[in-house]
């Protein structure tokens, strides 16, 4: 979540964009029988809107009113709607429902929390301003930690070491969950995990637990509300025992980039979610300092960052040595920029 954010909105999993044509605004078809009543249709308001959105300066202005009004007739996307419904007359309150909810985007509300939900991984999470909005690159975050996963699965096969024990998945340590993307997400594929997720938030706490009581995942997940720089408090943080892996999108936003963020963001989500101090390491720093005490003998800690954060957590460490902790890979993300940071823990540090 860096300065890409000038740009968040839309382009998510799995919601592609419609390349239909362009129709006159508003009204759109007359009734062939003779009736001259026009007909408001679904393909007519998203034009409309977008019109007006662009008018007003509003950013991804097609996709915005398209997911509105698909949200609105009850699907995901204008796409998937049959072609049939898209120029099929709409009801009045449909219409005044549309009308409400891109009035709300007039005013640069994002999209998301507009229509009250989002796709990540998959998974559809509730939304709520001001919790954070889960960005795209943190779905490559989560891909890594499948992928680690993986890798050490098939390790132990090769060595016949799996466990077949109930639970014999990682333990994982999501600090910083916002609305509980990463931890649910990675509780849903990884079947055999157990997640503690933390946040220091109310509302990010009140929105993990709806999201995964919805998801059906609240059995395996504890949510626990704390701030990470007041120190470990194990039995909240360790219920089960030392974690295999922590896993973190923290605020890292550098101080200074804040004013260059768009209003949707600075209006809408919450700054405690942004802003990582001077050099945008503040909470990195906690949370590299206390994962050596959270983390079980070659656990692994997966960060997302800025792409300036991978030279500068690496200058860091080696500024701690007493943490033990060293960076085993620095991965880039979809526009080649390095934002993900795979750090190990040696054995036997924990002190
Ligand atoms: C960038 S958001 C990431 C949310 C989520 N991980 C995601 O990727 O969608 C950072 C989150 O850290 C939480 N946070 C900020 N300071 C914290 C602290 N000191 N301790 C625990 N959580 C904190 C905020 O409330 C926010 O939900």
């Amino acid at each position: 979540m860096w300065l890409w954010q000038m740009k968040l909105w839309g382009l998510g999993p799995g919601r592609v964009r419609w390349k239909g044509g362009f129709h006159s605004p508003l009204v759109l078809l007359r009734l062939v029988s003779g009736c001259r009543a026009p007909l408001v249709t679904a393909t007519a308001l998203v034009n409309h809107w977008t019109q007006l959105f662009e008018k007003r300066g509003v950013p991804e202005a097609r996709e915005s009113s398209e997911y509105i009004v698909a949200h609105v007739l009850g699907a995901k996307t204008f796409q998937s709607l049959p072609v049939s419904q898209r120029f099929a007359s709409i009801t009045d309150l449909q219409r005044e429902q549309i009308a409400k909810l891109c009035t709300q985007r007039l005013q640069r509300m994002p999209v998301q929390y507009v229509i009250g939900e989002w796709d990540f991984q998959g998974l559809t999470l509730k939304m709520e301003s001001p919790v954070f909005i889960p960005r795209p690159e943190t779905e490559e975050l989560v891909n890594l930690v499948l992928h680690e996963e993986s890798q050490r699965c098939q390790e132990s096969r090769a060595k016949g070491t799996v466990s077949h024990q109930l639970h014999s998945g990682p333990l994982i340590l999501d600090l910083c969950c916002g609305s509980g993307a990463i931890a649910l997400s990675l509780l849903s594929k990884l079947t055999q995990s157990r997640v503690v997720a933390v946040d220091k938030g109310e509302e990010a706490v009140k929105l993990t637990r709806e999201n995964a009581q919805r998801l059906h995942l609240e059995n395996r997940i504890q949510i626990v509300r704390h701030d990470i720089t007041s120190g470990v408090n194990s039995e909240q943080l360790l219920p089960w025992g030392p974690m295999g892996l922590v896993v973190s999108n923290p605020l890292y936003i550098f101080h200074y980039d804040m004013e260059q963020l768009a209003p949707e963001i600075l209006s809408y989500e919450d700054t405690d979610s942004l802003d990582g101090g001077e050099d945008g390491m503040r909470v990195i720093k906690e949370i590299l300092s206390q994962a050596p005490k959270l983390l079980k003998d070659s656990g692994s800690i997966f960060l997302e960052v800025d792409p300036r954060h991978p030279e500068l957590v690496g200058n860091w460490l080696q500024s701690r040595p007493d943490l033990d902790l060293s960076i085993l890979a620095t991965h880039i993300d979809f526009c080649g920029k390095p934002r993900f940071l795979h750090i190990h823990k040696s054995r036997g540090t924990g002190r």
